[in-house]
């Protein structure tokens, strides 16, 4: 598969990349930013892959998530992809709004027209981003990672409890833990994936947890200043399927943070090196 190097910079003893390619599961160009610390000639490393929320691209994370610093102590290559295809063939909201089609593409395989065509950031991220990752940099595929922020959240969680053997660990910050029961959920799964409830359960991952899917444990950081909290977030919903399943997970409240990115950055390296210490295992 041929890559497009958009950028290359010298960063935190690495080297932080931009990349593009054409998609064979969107249809469409995708881009994503790798950052992969200096190493040994030969070496292979492992891999966090974060999903990022509505209306990012892969630059919020890159830019503004703090993580360089991090990954190059652990030996972590860190990979962040965008949140939807685009183009101008791709369908949006029919107005125009954030949490839906363009960078809200909630990593689902839509079925519904006119989104099935190019919405499938499912088989994008789970298959294409993780065989590309493995052939075009040097990464040990078989030590992978997943974590996520808010929509990328539930991303990080539904796809680590669909393919447990393919991501050692799993955390988010605050994740969608339930789309089924929450506004956002709600319009994107009805709009990909139509109006049985019953299809929507394979993108929830407390529904996944109440029907038997498992994963060694979860991280997740949840601030309690966040405006999308009640509403949207609702973290008990996953605690509570998690007592009810014996699923293990850690669930921090955070005094004061928000939403933002400041949030994420000031959590971003504990994440990491609870990863590190599941993917050296
Ligand atoms: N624009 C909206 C809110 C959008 C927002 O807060 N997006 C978050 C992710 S929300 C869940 O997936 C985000 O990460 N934004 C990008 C950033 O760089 O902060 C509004 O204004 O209400």
């Amino acid at each position: 598969m041929s890559l497009e190097v958009i950028s290359k910079i010298r960063s935190h003893g690495g080297t932080q990349g931009v990349y593009k390619h054409a998609s064979s599961a969107t249809g469409t160009d995708m881009e994503f930013s790798v950052f992969v610390p200096d190493h040994a000639a030969g070496a292979t490393l492992p891999v966090v892959i974060y999903l990022s929320g509505l209306t990012c691209s892969q630059a919020n994370v890159t830019e503004k998530g703090e993580y360089r610093a991090a990954c190059a102590a652990l030996g972590l290559i860190f990979v962040a992809p965008d949140t939807s295809p685009r183009g101008a063939d791709v369908p949006d909201d029919a107005e125009g709004a954030y949490d839906f089609g363009l960078g809200a593409g909630f990593y689902v395989n839509a079925t519904e027209a006119p989104f099935g065509q190019h919405y499938n950031m499912r088989d994008y991220i789970e298959r294409e981003l993780h065989a590309l990752i493995g052939a075009d940099f040097p990464a040990d595929i078989s030590r992978v990672a997943i974590m996520g922020h808010s929509m990328g959240g539930h991303g990080a969680l539904t796809i680590a409890l669909r393919n447990r053997d393919q991501y050692k660990s799993v955390s988010a910050f605050a994740p969608i833990v339930s789309p089924l029961n929450c506004p956002w959920g709600e319009k994107a799964l009805s709009g990909y994936l139509g109006a049985d409830r019953a299809a929507w359960r394979t993108y929830d991952a407390c529904a996944l947890i109440e029907d038997g899917a498992r994963v060694a444990d979860i991280l997740v950081d949840q601030g309690t200043g966040d405006n999308f909290l009640e509403t949207q977030l609702k973290p008990d919903l996953l605690a509570a399927a998690c007592a009810a399943a014996d699923q293990p997970v850690t669930l921090r409240m955070q005094e004061g943070y928000d939403h933002s990115y400041y949030f994420i950055s000031t959590f971003m390296a504990e994440h990491l090196e609870w990863h590190a210490a599941r993917l050296r295992v």
